[in-house]
């Protein structure tokens, strides 16, 4: 009892320390316990709180909030270009007052601060008071004359400076957040590109904080935007998200009242609020529209919804022409980590968004991010074993590390007669730890009551969930949000990785922005002791999140599975876990993560293919985000080329998603170029460098170049002659089958049985490895995808003349290439006939058949032996049994 009137005094300090009311945070610990994001979220959420904001500072007067209106504008709409004035001209004063000369208040509405403003069409002013506020803020007047003058001044900055060291111990902003703001700031549109992590989220966030209007924050996940609130409130923002994941159904009204600064809300939420939102913008003002993760906006992005589409309506119902209040339409400003060029060509269009834009592009590198692929037949225990071995070890070491510092501190505190401390980490001991052989008779599976499996992924986990019964589900179904979630987290990526140079120009980096390459930091990262750290491990199954997690519970990590269809309460969990370094691995589908700000993730492993490579570059981006190294791993599976999920997709949309799938499978598969640089490069943006230095690629170097004349001329000859079969006169394969001669059109498994059969130095050459020459000879023009659609894999080759005038060449002419990381892989597990089992020839082949029969006889033999081993195993009761017999015989 004691213990818990600490704990809530501790809980308390914090939430007065936080800028909350001393009433406000007692009403809340009484409904919600003695939990600080409990009770954060009671406060800003609950219709019990009158002023629902926490001040920013303790000591702060508080002022009412009032409302500030806009008066009529003259403005006019012209079509096509939207006339943009700048934002300083939508300062009005607060209504019904109509003076002259107003000044803006400057002290907290609902915990934000404002700079002054000017009424519409006032003229040049110098005047400065503030008749409204007790305010121990500065207030400040910009003269609508000499704001021009102002705009980038050291006065705007400075105020911005002020409010971000006050709100988030921020010295200053980055230069694209500078370059964002100076473009809202001159009250254009904008589109913001910029790295995960670099933080986009303070350009939406501090026009809130600098003009006391409303700035409306369109994003696509109920978790997301619930993480974005609560850290706001921390920081003495008011904020509050609406949709179906909003219990409070007084929060909506508020919100609409003017009541938070900034309020989150989905697209498809959005769509039905346009009325009172439009009433906001003629009360308190609405500064900004954002929309985060804009990459959902296009079509061609890879978590495409399609209710982003209808956004447009945003620019068409907050026009100056329509809304008689505004001066100039409400900016937009989108923000995306990752968008190829044909994304943001579509989310400028598909958001209406001015062809003013400003476009505040920085560099797609993460200096300190060290890509690498691995190659793993993933998905059984065995892959399992071998696969994380270095991860188990680095913890289990992490372990031994923290062991041995906590044995100091009991040996210290023994000196001190305290027992108390000393607890050691790790959720089992190492004697507890079982053998991976240990799982397969494993029974931990059971149900969490609702008939969903859980399985045993993290015991504590679920335990302490059905202890605390969690009131709110902040993580509700995000499946009505999602038009058909079911697939979310496994859907297929549909972005275009199309780097077409048009319009290059206008995705320039922005100039002011840093060249983030530099070559000795990046070697000094490489030398800095590297942590442990926390770990999020990407599958492409729901089940796999399952086995995969209890794998690593088995081995003392403590881990938990991730995915949609998992209990809501659960996965709440699971995100807190996590971000308070409970959890050290997530073993996640792509639904876990978006926007997910935790500083210290040490590593994001894909373990099977991502869905193309900008969700790859999205996801994998979540790491590190405090600048220290951190790794990114692809586990490359070379025996499945990545395959399309049931989707709805157009016919094109699926054309798309299979070419960025074979980005993804070249990108797993290359052996020469750069990691970092084939990614950065993907998004159109020049790397400028050879090398990351920090990549396997370059660490390791490219493979030997090998001379493969021999090979592609039987390849291509092969292919030729196939080709040449299926033909009819000079007609080509389609005029054959319009004429009515059905012949088999050559694919990639006919050449390479017909290379077998013809060539027996080749019989045994795997056919991943002609698959990697294909995709070399592709690259180089000799053959093209004779298939509608480019697959990672080939499936119908065709030469083109390219190709067959190579076969005219002189033979003696080299051919050197770097092998592709499967091809490497097969040379060097060169397999037995009797493996292969797909070229046809099987029993009929007599060196197969002489191989498969030894190795039957080998195994045959080796059953033979079994009861000798039975019988020396007295733990088994067939080995009790037979000893008995034995001994009875004897
Ligand atoms: N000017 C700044 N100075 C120092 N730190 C900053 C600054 N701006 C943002 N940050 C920090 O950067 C981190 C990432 O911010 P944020 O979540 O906005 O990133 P993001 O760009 O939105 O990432 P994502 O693409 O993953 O959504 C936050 O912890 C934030 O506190
Ligand atoms: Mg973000």
């Amino acid at each position: 009892m004691e213990g818990n009137n600490v704990s809530s005094d501790h809980v308390i300090a914090e939430l007065i320390e936080m800028g909350f009311e001393f009433s406000q945070v007692i009403e809340a610990i009484e409904a919600v316990g003695p939990s600080i994001d409990n009770a954060v979220d009671f406060i800003i959420n609950s219709s019990h709180t009158k002023n629902t904001v926490p001040l920013s500072r303790p000591n702060r007067s508080t002022s009412t909030a009032r409302t500030l209106g806009k008066r009529a504008s003259t403005s006019s709409c012209s079509s096509g270009r939207v006339k943009q004035s700048r934002i300083m001209e939508h300062f009005q004063p607060p209504r019904p007052k109509r003076t002259r000369i107003q000044s803006a208040p400057t002290a907290s509405i609902s915990g934000l601060e404002s700079v002054s403003r000017h009424a519409e069409g006032e003229k040049a002013s110098s005047s400065c008071t503030d008749h409204n506020l007790g305010s121990e803020m500065e207030p400040c007047v910009f003269p609508v004359d000499n704001l021009r003058d102002q705009e980038i001044g050291s006065d705007w900055e400075q105020k911005v400076s002020n409010l971000l060291h006050k709100h988030f111990g921020f010295s200053s902003l980055k230069s694209f957040q500078k370059e964002a703001l100076e473009a809202w700031l001159d009250n254009q549109d904008s589109l913001v590109l910029a790295a995960t992590g670099s933080g986009k989220s303070l350009c939406f966030q501090v026009p809130a904080l600098l003009t006391g209007k409303v700035v409306v924050v369109i994003s696509p996940l109920i978790s997301l935007m619930h993480d974005q609130c609560l850290k706001l409130a921390k920081h003495g923002v008011s904020a509050c998200f609406l949709g179906s994941g909003q219990t409070d159904s007084s929060v909506e009204q508020k919100a609409m009242n003017g009541m938070y600064g900034v309020i989150y809300v989905c697209p498809e939420t959005i769509l039905r609020l346009i009325g009172p939102l439009q009433r906001l913008a003629e009360n308190r003002g609405i500064a900004l529209f954002a929309i985060d993760e804009a990459h959902c906006v296009s079509k061609w992005g890879h978590d495409f919804r399609p209710d982003y589409r209808r956004l447009s309506v945003l620019r068409e119902s907050f026009r100056a022409c329509n809304l008689k209040f505004l001066k100039s339409d409400i900016p937009l400003m989108a923000l995306t980590a990752t968008a190829t060029i044909r994304v943001r060509e579509d989310i400028l269009k598909s958001l209406c968004m001015s062809m003013e834009t400003k476009i505040v592009l920085t560099s797609f590198f993460r200096p300190n991010l060290r890509f690498s692929v691995k190659h793993s037949r993933t998905s059984s225990m065995k892959s399992y074993e071998k696969d994380f071995r270095e991860l188990i070890d680095s913890y289990k070491t992490q372990r031994i590390v923290g062991k041995k510092e906590d044995n100091t501190v009991v040996h210290n505190s023994e000196d001190e007669s305290d027992y108390s401390t000393g607890s050691v980490n790790g959720s089992l001991s190492d004697a507890e730890e079982t053998s991976p052989s240990d799982l397969d008779n494993s029974e931990d599976n059971y149900s969490d009551g609702n008939g969903v499996e859980v399985s045993s992924v993290n015991r504590n986990v679920v335990t302490s969930l059905k202890k605390k019964q969690l009131s709110v589900e902040y993580l509700e179904d995000e499946l009505d949000v999602l038009q058909s979630v079911d697939e979310f987290d496994v859907a297929c990526g549909e972005f275009h990785g199309d780097t077409s140079t048009k319009n290059r120009d206008l995705w320039r980096l922005s100039e002011t922005v840093d060249p983030p390459f530099k070559p000795e930091e990046r070697l000094k990262l490489l030398t800095e002791p590297s942590e442990v750290g926390p770990t999020i491990v990407y599958v492409p199954t729901r089940k796999e999140t399952l086995s995969l997690a209890k794998f690593f519970c088995r081995f003392g990590i403590k881990a938990a599975a991730y995915n949609a269809k998992l209990p809501k309460a659960h996965l709440r969990q699971v995100h807190k876990e996590f971000h308070e370094n409970a959890l050290e691995v997530v073993v996640a589908t792509i639904a876990f993560g978006m926007g997910i700000d935790k500083s210290n993730v040490r590593r994001i492993i894909h373990y099977g293919w991502p869905q193309s490579l900008e969700a790859y570059y999205q996801e994998a981006g979540r790491a590190g985000r405090d600048g220290k190294l951190a790794d990114c791993i692809l586990y490359a599976n070379l025996s499945r080329a990545p395959t399309l999920l049931p989707s709805k997709r157009s016919e094109e949309q699926t054309r798309q998603a299979y070419k960025m799938l074979s980005d993804c499978f070249r990108y797993g598969m290359g052996t020469v170029t750069c990691r970092a640089k084939t990614l950065v490069e993907y998004f159109g943006e020049d790397f400028g460098h050879e090398k990351c230095l920090l990549c396997d690629v370059c660490v390791d170097g490219p493979p030997e170049l090998q001379n493969l004349k021999v090979e592609t001329d039987i390849f291509l000859r092969v292919l030729a002659a196939q080709f040449e079969h299926v033909r009819y006169g000079n007609g080509s394969y389609d005029d054959a089958i319009c004429r009515g001669r059905l012949l088999e059109k050559p694919n990639f498994r006919m050449v390479v049985s017909a290379i077998r059969e013809q060539f027996p130095k080749f019989a045994a050459t795997d056919r991943l490895w002609w698959q990697g020459l294909a995709r070399i000879l592709e690259d180089k023009g000799y053959i093209r995808e004779g298939a509608d659609m480019i697959r990672p894999s080939i499936k119908f080759p065709e030469p083109t003349d390219l190709g067959l005038q190579f076969l005219q060449s002189d033979p003696e002419t080299a051919f050197y290439v770097y092998p592709e990381a499967d091809m490497l892989l097969s040379t060097s597990t060169q397999k037995s006939f009797s493996t292969f089992s797909e070229w046809g020839k099987g029993w009929a082949d007599p060196e197969i058949r002489r191989q498969r029969l030894q190795g039957k006889r080998c195994r045959k033999q080796r059953r033979k032996k079994r009861p000798s081993q039975h019988h020396k195993d007295f733990r088994t009761v067939r080995g009790r049994l037979t000893a008995k017999l034995t001994q009875q015989k004897h």
